[in-house]
């Protein structure tokens, strides 16, 4: 299987883990797309979403899906989303897209997180795929040197402007042995929006597309 029919698997399988009648938390990207396709297929058995980016919310819309304003829900029963990388725990590193910030607010609210991945992203350690990190554009050189200072090697990406406004340092080279505890580190700079490293908010569920079908890892 391609790994465009291992998204399509895993964004079908997902569409059991949303609740009748609720609300759904949608992320973003390339394996939420094929969940929100199949969405659209069971809209009129859900009371709309919230979703993690502008991307998201006019695909949502286009299929008519209603989108409500996050601030109008207090609990979600599901948030579903990919990730760049997702390990054991269920930890994960997000922001390929640079969505991580509305992801993180989106995802804080749901009771469960279920991850949608193609069997490449299952990793033993975090960190081979370049941490993204959200920074306010007066702070960006001065939490680049935080990380070089800790033996990493950031740049920003070029061009790119968050839905917040703000920019993307993508680290690369950093050893994650202790997602949570960097999170926590990373997250308390000034400046620092959100990082990528989803520790806290970590999956409760992962389908993972493979040669042989889903595999379904929870924790
Ligand atoms: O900012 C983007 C998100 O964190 C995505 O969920 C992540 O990059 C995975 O995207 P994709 O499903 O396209 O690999």
């Amino acid at each position: 299987m391609t790994q465009d029919e291992l998204k399509a698997l895993v964004g079908r399988a997902a569409i059991d883990h949303v609740v009748p009648g609720s609300v759904v938390g949608v992320g973003t990207g390339s394996t939420v797309n094929c969940f929100i396709d199949e969405l659209a297929k069971i809209k009129d058995r859900i009371a709309g979403a919230v979703s993690s980016s502008l991307k998201s919310t006019e695909r949502l819309q286009a299929l008519g899906i209603p989108v409500l304003d996050s601030n109008s829900v207090e609990r979600l029963p599901v948030y579903i989303d990919g990730a760049d990388e997702i390990d054991r725990a269920g930890c994960m590193i997000k922001g390929g897209g640079a969505a991580l910030t509305r992801e993180k607010i989106v995802a804080d609210i749901a009771e469960r997180f279920v991850c949608i991945a193609d069997a490449s992203k299952l990793v033993d350690t975090l960190g081979r795929f370049p941490l993204p990190v959200e920074v306010i554009p007066m702070a960006s050189s001065q939490i680049a040197r935080k990380f070089e200072a800790m033996g990493g090697n950031p740049s920003l990406r070029n061009g790119v402007i968050t839905d917040n406004g703000n920019l993307i340092l993508d680290v690369h080279g950093l050893a994650i042995t202790d997602p949570a505890a960097l999170e926590a580190e990373i997250n308390q700079w000034p400046g620092v929006v959100t990082c990528g490293i989803f520790a806290r908010n970590k999956a409760a569920v992962c389908l993972l597309g493979t040669a042989d079908g889903v595999r379904t890892l929870a924790w």
